[in-house]
């Protein structure tokens, strides 16, 4: 049976195994996410979020198992992978020394993009995250929610398709966040795929089509907001909020 372009899924994660010492970090975790979802992953504190993305952008080897965009093997084709991936860390690196389109011209020459290309998009991206009145500072005096913001338009500057976020929102102001929120499901709009990370479960809640739950390593319940409810309802009550939801999956259990 052929398989149709649109059929891939953007990401595919089969039976993925990370170890620590003796812990298991990520525990024979599988994911399928089609393409042009919004998709958030929720867990407790060091339920294993960031190492599983850590292995998806190619940051980390998994001990077992495989990681797909759309498609290409992380761990075979690496360089394939990482072309339609972005991926933004927590802990961006940025270099201080440079101004914010400097910052991108440099991150747009590693992806081959050429400046006719990534002029524009430096500028549409630097404008949408208010970033562009700034452009003549060095990036060493921005504060940290205006790093974050320019990580995250270093991350799109070669226009991914998938996009893997961890925790994007931290450290933003409400503007910033509603900036950064914007263009995520703008990118979504255009069939672009998200996988985030995030704690900040009113997020996931509003933006995210699907969710999954991730406690010590593996995935505990996954669906849309609805079908999570559903399946929490017996305990947390009619009218249950994510929130509930997700205390109610995740107690006890740590
Ligand atoms: N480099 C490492 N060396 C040893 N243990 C690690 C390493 N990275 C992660 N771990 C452990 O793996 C487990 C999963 O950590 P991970 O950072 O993936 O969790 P998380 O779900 O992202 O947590 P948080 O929500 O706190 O960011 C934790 O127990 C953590 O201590």
């Amino acid at each position: 049976m052929s398989i149709a372009p649109g059929d891939v899924p953007a990401l595919h994660i089969d039976r993925l195994t990370k170890r620590f010492g003796d812990k298991a970090a990520v525990d024979n975790l599988s994911l399928v996410i089609p393409q042009g979802e919004f998709h958030a992953l929720l867990g407790p504190n060091g339920a294993g979020k960031t190492t599983t993305l850590r292995i998806v952008a190619g940051l980390l080897k998994a001990d077992g198992g495989t990681a797909r965009i759309l498609g290409h093997d992380v761990a075979e084709e690496p360089t394939r992978a990482k072309q339609l991936l972005a991926f933004l860390p927590d802990d961006p690196l940025l270099y201080g020394k440079l101004r914010a389109p400097e910052y991108l011209e440099f991150v747009a020459g590693l992806w081959r993009v050429s400046p006719d290309e990534a002029q524009p998009r430096a500028e549409e991206l630097l404008r949408w995250l208010e970033l562009w009145e700034h452009r003549g500072e060095l990036v060493e005096g921005f504060s940290r929610g205006m790093r974050q913001k320019l990580a995250l338009a270093g991350a799109l500057i070669h226009d991914p398709k998938v996009m893997i976020l961890d925790e994007p929102l931290t450290g933003l102001d409400a503007a910033a966040a509603r900036q950064v929120k914007d263009l995520l499901l703008e990118r979504v709009k255009r069939g672009h795929t998200i996988v985030l990370t995030t704690h900040i479960l009113e997020m996931a809640e509003r933006l995210a089509q699907r969710i999954s739950i991730i406690q010590r390593g593996r995935i505990i319940a996954q669906g849309s907001l609805d079908e999570l409810r559903e399946a929490a309802t017996a305990s947390a009550g009619h009218g249950a909020t994510l929130e509930d939801v997700f205390l109610n999956l995740t107690a006890g259990r740590a």
